[in-house]
């Protein structure tokens, strides 16, 4: 347990903790928009790792930048440590080991503190916007095109200190526009796939709806000022929880609040298109290339489509974490059956990437039972996720010929997840929040039972190409497992696509 005797970390608790002194903070450089656990477990420590080996300015100021009103417990928490936190490195078998990037300054948060962010934003020492703010934070709409019904979008394009992501994103460049026009990387480090190409398609689409008058001058600038590589980004980092807590205070004697709990595994791999520069992240072991997109598939496809699965199979089983459900011997083998027969054959391999090997890497990094990543956590979102983990998947199987059975049950179990209240034990396992969770129950509300209820979601639910949705095959499929699900259960589901 945390003791209020213990002190608090900082500096100067450091040394007495054990821990390494972060090196000394630099000049701000970079403005990341989204300060949750993946950028301080991810781009903070390979910043700091790349600064001790090459130092320059490349100190981060974190903006928060969820929508939702409400406490800032990360920023907050920062700000009474000295910007300090710990990056705690859970293994399966040793104890922790942990880190402290202290590569971060003030933070801002952008609702309340817009101008400023833009400010920041548009400060010729910003060389980079860094972002990872999760799907939703992209505003687009079922179409993949940013959102002009969203009432923020609208907002932050009529003018005033911007909210949402693309606006703080799109003022600020304006800003610069406006001053000393120097140029800018804007590098989004969410999971979507081409993340740089469609963050670039959001920028141009939130310029082209502004008024004409502001155009001509801000469309010069991107088109010559501005580049957004794209990005394969991996660590998993789950949300912090009291035990994390209470580990920092066992293992070092200091109180943090904001600890972020990480694997041991990292990898970033980004095109190298930084037009002022960017830290030395290749001392961090970073990756430079011209082509991102095997890596991301890979990547989207086999971690985080298999994540997906384990997550909706997994709260029907009653499991609360990843860990638990890979180890579930006929979950975990029906999964990795998906990975290597269904996933793996739509993925071409990275150089140096076996897919064979990556797929038995994976395995054993769902199963560290340490990072407790909870099934509910992964399984959020899925109407924004699914599209980017299976849709391609199912869309280049079917064009084959092949329906992927693993893959199609993990449609149903999404959909019973979604849809029905009694699907698996909510207090138990934690809430699976969807923001499209009304629409998608208003839609099982008018069907005749589960498998009606699958098919109608696909059919109508807007969360999968029409390639896929309206497959007749892949319909039928999904709609017999809902009709298992529902009525056999989860078990003999499982059974069925494995036969
Ligand atoms: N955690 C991981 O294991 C991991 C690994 C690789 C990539 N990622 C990427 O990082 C993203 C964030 O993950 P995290 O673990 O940091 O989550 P988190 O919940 O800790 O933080 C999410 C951040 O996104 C912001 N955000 C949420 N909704 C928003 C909205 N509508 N508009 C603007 N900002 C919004 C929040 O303010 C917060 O700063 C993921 O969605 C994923 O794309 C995460
Ligand atoms: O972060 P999310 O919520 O988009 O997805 C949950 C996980 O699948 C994801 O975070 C993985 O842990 C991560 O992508 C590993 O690099």
């Amino acid at each position: 347990m945390t003791s209020r005797t213990q002190p608090r970390l900082s500096r100067t608790a450091l040394p007495v903790a054990g821990l390494k002194l972060p090196p000394p903070l630099p000049e701000p450089g970079i403005v990341h928009l989204g300060l949750g656990n993946f950028h301080r477990a991810h781009q903070a420590v390979y910043t700091a790792d790349a600064l001790r080996h090459s130092p320059g300015p490349w100190g981060i100021t974190g903006v928060s930048t969820s929508a939702a009103r409400g406490p800032r417990p990360v920023l907050t928490g920062m700000a009474e440590q000295g910007q300090l936190y710990t990056v705690l490195t859970l293994r399966r078998d040793v104890g922790v080991a942990a880190t402290v990037p202290g590569v971060h300054h003030p933070g801002l948060v952008a609702d309340g503190q817009g101008a400023e962010a833009v400010t920041a934003i548009g400060s010729p020492t910003t060389r980079i916007v860094s972002v990872t703010v999760t799907e939703k934070g992209y505003t687009f709409g079922a179409d993949g095109r940013l959102d002009l019904d969203d009432p923020l979008v609208r907002a932050d394009l009529a003018g005033g200190p911007p909210r949402t992501a693309l606006g703080l994103i799109v003022r600020g460049l304006q800003h610069r526009a406006r001053t000393d026009g120097a140029p800018v990387t804007v590098l989004s480090c969410d999971n979507l796939m081409a993340n740089g190409h469609r963050l670039r398609a959001l920028i141009d689409e939130f310029v082209a709806a502004l008024p004409a008058s502001e155009r001509p001058e801000l469309q010069a600038y991107v088109a010559a000022s501005l580049t957004t590589p794209n990005t394969m980004v991996d660590r998993i980092a789950p949300a912090t929880t009291d035990e994390h807590r209470d580990l920092v205070a066992r293992a070092f004697g200091v109180r943090d609040s904001v600890p972020v709990p990480a694997e041991p595994y990292r990898l970033w791999v980004m095109e190298d298109d930084f037009r002022a520069g960017r830290p030395a992240w290749e001392h961090a072991g970073a990756l430079f290339t011209d082509d991102v997109a095997p890596y991301e598939l890979m990547k989207l496809r086999l971690l985080n489509g298999a994540h997906s699965l384990l997550a909706y199979l997994g709260l029907l089983r009653g499991h609360r974490c990843i860990d638990q459900a890979v180890t579930d011997e006929l979950l975990g083998g029906a999964v990795e059956f998906a990975m290597r027969e269904e996933i793996l054959p739509t993925v071409p391999e990275p150089e140096g990437m076996p897919g064979k090997a990556y797929v038995t890497e994976l395995l054993d990094r769902f199963a560290n039972p340490a990072l407790g990543h909870r099934t509910a956590q992964v399984g959020s979102d899925g109407s924004l996720k699914i599209p980017v983990r299976w849709a391609g998947v199912l869309a280049e199987s079917l064009a084959a010929g092949r329906v992927p059975r693993v893959l199609a049950l993990g449609l149903a179990a999404y959909v019973r997840v979604i849809t029905a209240d009694d699907a698996y034990d909510e207090r138990a396992l934690g809430t699976v929040h969807d923001g499209a969770r009304p629409r998608l129950a208003e839609l099982a509300a008018r069907a005749s039972g589960p498998a009606d209820a699958a098919r109608l979601l696909l059919s109508e639910g807007d969360f999968l190409p029409p390639d896929v949705a309206q497959h007749r095959e892949l319909v039928d499929v999904v709609g017999e497992f809902a009709y298992t699900l529902a009525v056999h259960g989860v078990e003999a589901a499982l059974r069925s696509a494995l036969t």
